[in-house]
């Protein structure tokens, strides 16, 4: 099946330091929507694994966190397409759980949600945690240039990493290629 696995912060919307604590603060890059709406009309499925430890650290709640992803879906409805299953990690950095990235948890959940083989999916991210997740899964890890992305591209990234400028041209590439 055609599965793109999408991180959030920094991919589909604008990331802070400050975390993205609510829906007034969730606003989509330029393209993104766009981009999402045109995968899925093209026959792709259109995931997302994001890690949102402002959960764990008390600075928004699930209930804000699941509006947000119905505002995206929304605005993704208003082109005519539709994103997939979302899955977050709302641990800390220091519990220990098997979903937050770099490890691989949300990404096999999605996987296994949909039958499919990670290693053929691509996983596109801004940060280093992302692309590892997909290198941990023999996912093709993809780094987009928004977010933290530039900051990402200086540091040591897996040999096979793809880099686009933003959501916008990975679609482009995956539509037409
Ligand atoms: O990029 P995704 O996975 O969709 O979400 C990232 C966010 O959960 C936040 O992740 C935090 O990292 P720590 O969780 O504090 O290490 C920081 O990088 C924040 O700037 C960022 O908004
Ligand atoms: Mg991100
Ligand atoms: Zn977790």
């Amino acid at each position: 099946m055609k599965l793109l696995i999408l991180d959030r912060d920094g991919v589909i919307n604008y990331d802070s330091d400050a975390y993205i604590k609510s829906v007034e603060e969730w606003i989509p890059l330029p393209g993104a929507i766009e981009a999402i709406a045109q995968l899925s009309k093209a026959g792709w499925t259109v995931a997302i694994a994001t890690n949102q430890s402002g959960i764990a650290r008390g600075y928004y709640d699930v209930a804000t966190l699941d509006a947000m992803h119905a505002r995206l879906r929304a605005l993704v409805a208003e082109q005519g397409g539709e994103v997939g299953l979302i899955v977050y990690c709302p641990h800390g950095p220091d519990e220990g759980c098997a979903c937050r990235k770099p490890k691989p948890g949300m990404l096999q959940t999605i996987a296994t949600h949909y039958g499919a083989d990670l290693a053929q999916c691509w996983f596109v991210g801004d940060s280093l945690g992302d692309l590892q997740a997909a290198q941990a899964v023999d996912s093709q890890p993809v780094l987009v240039k928004t977010g933290k992305g530039l900051q990402t591209l200086a540091k040591s990234l897996p040999v096979n990493t793809l880099i686009f400028d933003d959501l916008a041209a990975v679609a482009a590439e995956l539509i037409h290629k």
